[in-house]
C-alpha cells in the first residue's frame, strides 16, 4: 500500500469559551455546579471538510496565511490533537518538528539532548555514537554543542531539531515553520535531506511555511488552505502562483480602501485592514419572534458595480470569527443562527429557533469606506426561505434596524440594492456598537472587535483621487483656475491599478478641467517615497502637447513605460502650474497642486528571487566597438 496519509471529512472545532472561568470548569469536570450554564461557548470551525490523499515519498508544502488553519492540519496528522469529525489515517513512523521548545530539555547541552533523544528510539551504543557525529556535523554547531540549549538561538535550536529529526529515518516528516529560523544555506541544506529520505528511504514531508521559496526548493505538492478550506491542491509552482495572486488582489483591496482616507502627510504602512473599512450590521428576522421553520443561508455577499467587494460562506469555518471582517454573530443562547453544517461540499447555517434571546440571526459585511457613497451596491444572498413564512431582512442604520428586504420562498438567490441605505449610514456619526445587541455580545462574550468606532461622514467619499477627495483631505492649493479634477493609475490594458511590477507599463490620467480659458499652464508629476523622499519628477509644457488653450475638461495621460523603480510604496504630486522654472529654489506659482495625495506600490515579479534594488536602470555594455545595451526590466517582463 503506498498510501502514506489519507484523511476524509476532517473538521476541527474549537470551543471559544465566553469566560475563563467556564472553559477551567469544564476542564476540571465541574459542569453540574449549579450556577454553571452549560454549553456557554461559540462554536468555530477552524477546519472542515478536509478530504486529502497522500503517498508515500511525496513532499508537500502547505501554504495559507495566518490562521487559516495550517498548524491545525498538521497537529490532527501527527495526532496531537484529535479532530471533531472525520478519520484519519496514517500509514507509518511520524516526526513533527512543530514549535521551537518541545522534544528537548532546555537545560541539556545539545550533545545531551541527541543522547537522549537517540537512547529514548533505541539505538545501540554503538550507533549513538555514529550518529551523534553525523548529527553534529550536519547542524555545523560543534562550538556550541556542549552548552545548554536553552541558550540556542531559534535557528539553532532548528538546525538540532531537524538533524535529529531525519537521523531517526522516520516514514512521514511533519515540519511546521520551524526551518524558517534557519537561513538560506541551511534550508538548502534541509531540502537535500528532505528529497534524500524521501528517494531513499520513501519517507514522506508534510511542510508548513510562508517563504514560498522554500515551498518551491522542498516539496514537489502543494495544498492551499484558506479559511479552514483546501482550496487547491497542485505542483508548488501553480499553487504559490495561486497564493500570491489571492495575496495581490487582498493588497490591491487594502490600497484602494485606504487611498481615500489618507491625508497629507499621513503615510502610515499599510497595516490597520479594519480602519479601511465600514461595518455594515445587518440580521435576518421573521414577524414572530422566533421562526416557526428552518431557513437554509449558503452565501451572502456585497457587490460594487458587479464586482465582489466582500463575501460571508454561510456556515464555511471561521464564519463567525470575530476577528474577521465577515462574519455571523452566533452568540449562543442569544442568536438564532443554527449550527455550521455541510452537505455535497455545499457549507450553510439555518436560521431557526435557538431560542436566542434576541430574536433574530444578525451577520457583519464590510464595505471599504471609499464605497459608501457609490451609487450601486447591492447585497447577493443564496438562501432556500421555507414557504412557511417570510424573512425579512435589517439593516442597522442610526438608532434602529430598517427593513431592506423581505426574502420569500420562491427565489433562491435574492440581489438587494443597498445604496439607498448605506448612503444614509454616511451621514450617521453614532457608533454602531451603541446596538444593544452589539453591546451585549460584546460585553458577554469579549466580542469587542465585532463594531469598531466608525466616523462614517468623515469618511463619506465620492470618488477615488477625485478633487472633492482632494479637497476634503486638505490636500489641495493653487488658485484653483485650473484644477486637477480626477486622477487614475492604469496598467498597459487601461485597468485601472494600484500595485504594480517593476517593469510593468504605468500611466496616470489626469483630467483636468478649466471653468475659464487659459492659455498655458506646465503639469508636474513628482513621485516621493513614503517618507518624502523625491525619487523622481516630470514636466511638460501645455504648449509642447500642441494645448492652446484650456476651457472646461481635458485628459492628458503620463506613461512610465516601463516602470523603473523599485519596490516599495510610493505617493505622488501632481502639479498644474503658472510656469515652471527648474533654476530658482521658491516654489513656483500654482493653478492647482495635489500634494502627496495618490498612492501606488511596486512589487517584483514573484518568478525574480535577487532583490532587484532601488532602481532598474539600463546601460550600456562597451568591449571594444561591440556596444550591448541592457535593459533589466526587458528581462523582468519576461518574467
Ligand atoms: N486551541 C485553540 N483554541 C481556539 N482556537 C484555536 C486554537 N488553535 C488554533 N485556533 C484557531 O484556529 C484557526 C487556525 O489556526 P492555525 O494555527 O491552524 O492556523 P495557521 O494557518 O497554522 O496559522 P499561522 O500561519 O499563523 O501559524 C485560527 O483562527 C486560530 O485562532
Amino acid at each position: 500500500m503506498d498510501t502514506a496519509i489519507s484523511l476524509r471529512n476532517i473538521g476541527k472545532m474549537y470551543k471559544l469559551y465566553y469566560k475563563q472561568q467556564d472553559k477551567i470548569i469544564e476542564a476540571f469536570g465541574l459542569e453540574s455546579l449549579f450556577f454553571w450554564k452549560k454549553n456557554n461557548f461559540q462554536e468555530f470551525w477552524a477546519l472542515r471538510n478536509i478530504n486529502l490523499d497522500i503517498k508515500k515519498g511525496e513532499r508537500v508544502g502547505i501554504i495559507g496565511k495566518n490562521g487559516a488553519g495550517k498548524s491545525t492540519l498538521l497537529k490532527i496528522i501527527s495526532g496531537n490533537i484529535s479532530p471533531s469529525e472525520g478519520s484519519v489515517y496514517v500509514n507509518g513512523k511520524i516526526q513533527a518538528l512543530m514549535e521551537l521548545g518541545t522534544g528537548f530539555h532546555p537545560e541539556f547541552t545539545g550533545r545531551e539532548n541527541i543522547k537522549s533523544s537517540l537512547i529514548y528510539h533505541g539505538f545501540s551504543p554503538k550507533k549513538i555514537k555514529q550518529l551523534e557525529e553525523e548529527i553534529i556535523d550536519f547542524t555545523e554547531l560543534e562550538d556550541f554543542i556542549n552548552q545548554p540549549i536553552k541558550y540556542y538561538s531559534a535557528g539553532m535550536y532548528a538546525r538540532l531539531a531537524f538533524a535529529v529529526s531525519t537521523v531517526l529515518e522516520p516514514e512521514i516528516l511533519i515540519i511546521d515553520e520551524i526551518l524558517g529560523a534557519g537561513d538560506a544555506s541551511f534550508t538548502t541544506k534541509c531540502s537535500l535531506r528532505m528529497k534524500k529520505l524521501t528517494q531513499e528511504t520513501g519517507a514522506t514531508v508534510l511542510f508548513v511555511s510562508h517563504s514560498m521559496d522554500s515551498v518551491l526548493e522542498i516539496c514537489n505538492r502543494a495544498i492551499l488552505i484558506n479559511q479552514g478550506m483546501l482550496k487547491y491542491d497542485s505542483d508548488p509552482l501553480t499553487v504559490s502562483k495561486i497564493y500570491n495572486k489571492m495575496i495581490r488582489l487582498e493588497d490591491e483591496l487594502v490600497l484602494r480602501a485606504k487611498e481615500a482616507r489618507l491625508r497629507k502627510k499621513d503615510c502610515r504602512a499599510i497595516n490597520e485592514l479594519s480602519n479601511e473599512f465600514v461595518p455594515l450590521l445587518f440580521r435576518f428576522c421573521v414577524d414572530k419572534d422566533h421562526p416557526t421553520s428552518r431557513h437554509i443561508f449558503y452565501k451572502i455577499s456585497l457587490s460594487c458595480d458587479d464586482n465582489e467587494i466582500a463575501n460571508l460562506m454561510v456556515g464555511a469555518p471561521m464564519d463567525n470569527d470575530t476577528n474577521s471582517l465577515n462574519k455571523i454573530i452566533d452568540g449562543k443562547g442569544m442568536m438564532d443562527w443554527g449550527k455550521s453544517q455541510h452537505k455535497g461540499g455545499d457549507f450553510f447555517r439555518a436560521y431557526q429557533n435557538e431560542e436566542g434571546i434576541y430574536c433574530h440571526a444578525p451577520f457583519q459585511l464590510c464595505i471599504p469606506k471609499h464605497l459608501i457613497a457609490h451609487e450601486n451596491i447591492r447585497l447577493k444572498i443564496n438562501a432556500d426561505i421555507d414557504k412557511s413564512e417570510k424573512v425579512h431582512l435589517d439593516l442597522w442604520i442610526k438608532d434602529n434596524y430598517e427593513r431592506v428586504s423581505t426574502l420569500d420562498s420562491s427565489q433562491d438567490f435574492f440581489d438587494i440594492s443597498l445604496s439607498p441605505y448605506i448612503s444614509r449610514i454616511g451621514g450617521e456619526r453614532k457608533n454602531l456598537s451603541e446596538n444593544q445587541d452589539v453591546q451585549q455580545l460584546e460585553k458577554e462574550n469579549n466580542f469587542s472587535e465585532v463594531v469598531e468606532n466608525t466616523d462614517l461622514e468623515e469618511n463619506n467619499r465620492k470618488t477615488e483621487y477625485s478633487y472633492e477627495v482632494f479637497k476634503e483631505n486638505n490636500s489641495i492649493y493653487g488658485t484653483q483656475e485650473v484644477i486637477v479634477k480626477s486622477v487614475d493609475i492604469l496598467d498597459k490594458n487601461n485597468t485601472s491599478k494600484r500595485l504594480f511590477f517593476i517593469g510593468e507599463d504605468l500611466r496616470f490620467k489626469i483630467d483636468l478641467y478649466a471653468k475659464e480659458k487659459i492659455r498655458f499652464f506646465v503639469l508636474v508629476i513628482s513621485i516621493l517615497s513614503t517618507e518624502g523622499k523625491p525619487i523622481g519628477q516630470v514636466y511638460c509644457k501645455s504648449s509642447d502637447l500642441g494645448i492652446n488653450e484650456i476651457v472646461g475638461s481635458e485628459t492628458i495621460y503620463a506613461a512610465y513605460q516601463p516602470l523603473r523603480i523599485g519596490s516599495g510604496e510610493y505617493m505622488v504630486s501632481i502639479g498644474v502650474f503658472k510656469h515652471y522654472d527648474l533654476n530658482v529654489e521658491r516654489e513656483n506659482e500654482s493653478y492647482c497642486v495635489v500634494d502627496r495625495a495618490v498612492f501606488f506600490k511596486v512589487t517584483q515579479p514573484e518568478s525574480i528571487k535577487k532583490g532587484l534594488g532601488a532602481f532598474a536602470h539600463s546601460c550600456t555594455w562597451q568591449y571594444k566597438d561591440i556596444y550591448l545595451t541592457y535593459d533589466p526590466t526587458d528581462h523582468y517582463k519576461s518574467s
